[in-house]
């Protein structure tokens, strides 16, 4: 899916469809309404958009200000757009390509709210696509980039759906009005949790794609002299170009592998909360929440690191760069903005460290906040073993959580209110987030080419890219490291020296290493990365294709330039 959208330049009006409306539907419909919308919708028979942001909110969900007021005296609820900020605003194929919604609005019934719920709504006529009544709709004109996807607008005044419309899997309301509680009322926001898994792939797609550019392009491109009279070297022998490049690639094969995981881990645990089980929401919740915005915050620097490495011709839209930014950017804001997700997940790790506190073993992906010892022995520590580097970044975030979480109780126990103390805690507890999720996937690399089977030199040059991916981290971050002893000055030296060893080794299957990720030249759209190497050719042809080529003279030369010209020339 990732791999369609991306031929399809960042999406078009249907992606919302395939990646938000149907799995709404699969995820939140009752077997009945299954039976109702699911088939239409994988056949698209009918076309939806996922409407949940408005102009006045997109974080907050509680705060959305579309209404739901159930009337029992027709079973139908009333879906209205009360104020200009309840107008829905950024759901792709809103504008103009769907003739369906899942719209998010605040249920009201006997006279109570009981917060945010999925309605399903028609908005156009199928027969010829009008806007139906009491629906207004538009598109919200052109963005940073995905502009292939109608981003688009709604209001509703006093729209009637059958009662049956509500997706009811979880929450329902009975033909009285009754209203009848989900197992839990973060159910509503299941399909975000789906997205955001889905978001993590996405974000590996991007960086693959974006090294596989800079990688071929590196070993095309030849520029200065390395020794006096010699012939240019390809650029990729720079070790500071691969210093650019390599921590990249090793983060989009770290992320391939935490992708897997989340996918995993999101089959699980949904298969045990449809039993019943709900214990595994928050760790579910808290993991795709903090991997979403780390890999994508880490791919769109990673992108544009990328751009910058190929020189100018990075900066053309032949490189295929820009669109790719563009569209990692959008991965960063949507499906929840990277900064509240982060604190969600901080949120999830200062509950638990209170809970290991309080003499709770914790287990999962927060296991090790229990088991990492305060007080660091210092000591000379083996920096190429992929075991000690693991144990650095579970002790550097468990540090990091420890220390924003004491920080807040001692704020709370200075007379702040838990409110005021979170907030101005906040920065701490967001890099304390970040350093828990770096640890994961630090981990979840070294623990995935340990299983590499097939092959030993396979196995060889995955680790050797899990060494780099984990020194570079250190060096990154060596304060955070430094900062208690738990690695010395000496220690972070040898960090950089195995990391400058490392880059060398994986030099020879870096080209290979792309190779890899197996993306046809149809899907990268790169002149740059094109798997042929043939750059400067096609560079030439990709120029002659410019619109401004298409005449000799352009028409502007006749309607500025010229009068323009002319009449300089007159003043001499
Ligand atoms: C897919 C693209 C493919 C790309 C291909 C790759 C190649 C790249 C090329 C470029 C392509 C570019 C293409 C770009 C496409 C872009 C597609 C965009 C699609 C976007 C869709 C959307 O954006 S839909 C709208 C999404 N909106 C959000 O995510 C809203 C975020 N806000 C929230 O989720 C919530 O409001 C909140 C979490 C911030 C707060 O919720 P709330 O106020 O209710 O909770 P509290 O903070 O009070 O917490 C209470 C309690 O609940 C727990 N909790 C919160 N949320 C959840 C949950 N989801 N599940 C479980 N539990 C939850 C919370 O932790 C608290 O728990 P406690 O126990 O009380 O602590
Ligand atoms: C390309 C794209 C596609 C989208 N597609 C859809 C779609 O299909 N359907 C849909 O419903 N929506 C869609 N959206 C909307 C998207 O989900 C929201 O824009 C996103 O959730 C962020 O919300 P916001 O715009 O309200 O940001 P805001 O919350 O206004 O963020 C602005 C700033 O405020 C900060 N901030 C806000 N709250 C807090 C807090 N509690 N603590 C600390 N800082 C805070 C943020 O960190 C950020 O720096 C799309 C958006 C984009 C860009």
């Amino acid at each position: 899916m990732a791999a369609a959208l991306q031929t399809l330049g960042g999406g078009i009006g249907i992606t919302l469809h395939w990646i938000a409306f149907t799995p709404t539907i699969e995820q939140q419909a009752t077997e009945e309404q299954k039976k109702k919308w699911l088939k239409l919708a994988q056949d698209v028979a009918i076309v939806g958009a996922y409407a949940q942001t408005e102009m006045g909110h997109g974080t907050f969900v509680r705060g959305l200000e579309t209404t739901a007021t159930y009337d029992p005296s027709t079973q139908e609820f009333v879906i209205n757009s009360p104020t200009l900020t309840s107008t829905k605003w950024w759901p792709g194929g809103l504008g103009k390509t769907a003739n369906h919604a899942t719209v998010m609005a605040q249920l009201y019934t006997r006279g109570k709210c009981y917060g945010p719920h999925n309605f399903m709504v028609q908005i156009r006529s199928l027969e010829n696509h009008q806007p139906c009544p009491g629906v207004t709709l538009g598109d919200i004109g052109p963005k940073m980039e995905s502009n292939g996807n109608d981003n688009g607008f709604a209001r509703f005044d006093h729209v009637r759906i059958p009662r049956e419309n509500m997706l009811m899997k979880f929450a329902r309301v009975e033909a009285d009005g009754t209203y009848v509680q989900p197992p839990s009322s973060k159910l509503a926001y299941s399909n975000m949790v789906y997205l955001r898994g889905t978001f993590v792939m996405s974000a590996a797609q991007a960086l693959a794609s974006a090294t596989t550019i800079a990688v071929r392009y590196s070993c095309v491109r030849r520029q200065s002299e390395m020794k006096p009279g010699e012939p240019e070297p390809q650029i990729l022998e720079y070790q500071t170009q691969q210093y650019k490049l390599f921590p990249q690639l090793a983060a989009a094969y770290a992320f391939w592998f935490a992708s897997w995981f989340m996918t995993q881990q999101h089959g699980s645990i949904t298969g045990s909360m449809e039993k019943g089980d709900m214990s595994g929401l928050a760790e579910l919740h808290a993991l795709s929440a903090g991997l979403k915005s780390y890999t994508t915050a880490v791919t769109a620097r990673g992108i544009d690191v990328c751009r910058m490495a190929c020189g100018g011709h990075g900066y053309s839209h032949a490189s295929g760069l820009p669109a790719l930014f563009g569209g990692a950017a959008a991965l960063c804001t949507a499906e929840g903005e990277n900064t509240v997700m982060m604190l969600q997940t901080a949120r999830y790790l200062v509950k638990c460290f209170a809970q290991s506190q309080a003499g709770k073993r914790l287990t999962g992906t927060v296991a090790y906040l229990s088991a990492v010892q305060p007080s660091p022995v210092a000591g000379n520590r083996n920096m190429s073993d992929l075991g000690t580097l693991v144990a650095a970044f579970q002790h550097r975030a468990a540090r990091m959580v420890r220390h924003a979480a004491m920080q807040m109780q001692g704020e709370m126990q200075k007379g702040k209110a838990r409110e005021d103390a979170w907030n101005s805690c906040s920065v701490l507890l967001i890099k304390a987030a970040e350093a828990h999720v770096h640890s994961f996937v630090v981990r979840n690399f070294a623990e995935t080419v340990q299983t590499v089977e097939v092959d030993e030199s396979v196995r060889a040059v995955l680790t050797s890219l899990c060494q780099l991916y984990s020194l570079y981290g250190i060096t990154e971050h060596a304060g955070d490291f430094l900062k208690d002893g738990y690695l010395t000055g000496r220690d972070i030296d040898a960090a950089s020296s195995h990391l400058s060893a490392m880059l060398a080794r994986v030099r020879p299957d870096a080209v290979a290493l792309v190779d890899a990720f197996d993306l046809h030249d149809k899907i990268l759209r790169s002149v740059l990365g094109r798997y042929d190497g043939r750059v400067y050719e096609h560079l030439y042809e990709w120029a002659k294709k410019s619109p401004l080529n298409k005449s000799e003279v352009h028409e502007s030369y006749y309607k500025y330039l010229q009068p323009f010209l002319k009449s300089n020339r007159a003043k001499l």
